[in-house]
């Protein structure tokens, strides 16, 4: 395993620690998200179930016997645990690296407490750097593009990617995200966009962050 990959999954690890017997639990998408599922089937007799971010998520969970829940078919979600791509110390997010952006916005919005886990790579001061994730509808992927070229950033199709929702995604380079609630506001808006990759008005309650010397924990 990587040290990258150990730094992931040490945060991992370190999330399990607000799991309570009974909860259901949201889960993310990606590397670190996966290493959380691999280590929450350790006690997966301990919950009532999850509610996955993604069909990959829901088949690694089932993979393990751990029962994957409809989010229509749960009340508010105590526990969401889930990677991130960027994070600052405001626990401002930009995710949807893995394409999971939509699902993974809606069930953090469905969670009382959102648990972000990274290794400490993705901690920056300003979110940018990393190109920002927007799944659109396919016949809007024009008109959104020119949108996000009027903002200043540059579109790039994710060539040959298809979202769970059979949507496209375009992965904007170069914007300016110095205000993420105000951009995330922006984006939102316009017609065709399904999610954008920026979480910052609902943003972590937590973030986890795996290094070099330990875990740290923002709040
Ligand atoms: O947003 C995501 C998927 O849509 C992931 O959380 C993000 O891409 C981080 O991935 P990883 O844990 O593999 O570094």
């Amino acid at each position: 395993m990587s040290n990258q990959d150990q730094m992931k999954k040490a945060a991992a690890e370190a999330a399990l620690e607000y799991v309570e017997d009974g909860m259901v639990v949201g889960i993310g998408t990606g590397s670190t998200a996966n290493h959380f599922i691999d280590l929450l089937a350790k006690m997966k007799g301990r919950i009532d179930g999850t509610v996955a971010s993604s069909e990959a998520s829901a088949e690694r969970l089932r993979g393990h016997g751990i029962p994957v829940l409809d989010l229509n078919a749960v009340g508010p979600i105590p526990l969401y645990v889930d990677g991130a791509d960027e994070a600052t110390r405001h626990l401002h997010l930009i995710k949807g690296g893995g394409g999971a952006l939509t699902r993974e916005k809606i069930v953090a919005a469905a969670s009382e407490r959102f648990v972000c886990i990274a290794d400490d790579s993705k901690l920056v001061n300003v979110l940018g750097t990393f190109p920002l994730p927007v799944e659109v509808i396919p016949m809007a992927r024009s008109h959104v593009g020119r949108a996000m070229l009027k903002l200043g950033g540059q579109p790039e199709l994710r060539h040959g990617f298809t979202t769970d929702n059979g949507n496209l995604i375009l992965d904007v380079f170069n914007l300016d995200m110095t205000d993420p609630v105000a951009l995330e506001t922006e984006i939102n808006q316009i017609a065709g966009v399904v999610t954008v990759g920026i979480f910052a008005r609902r943003p972590a309650d937590v973030l986890i962050l795996g290094g070099k010397d330990g875990v740290k924990t923002l709040t």
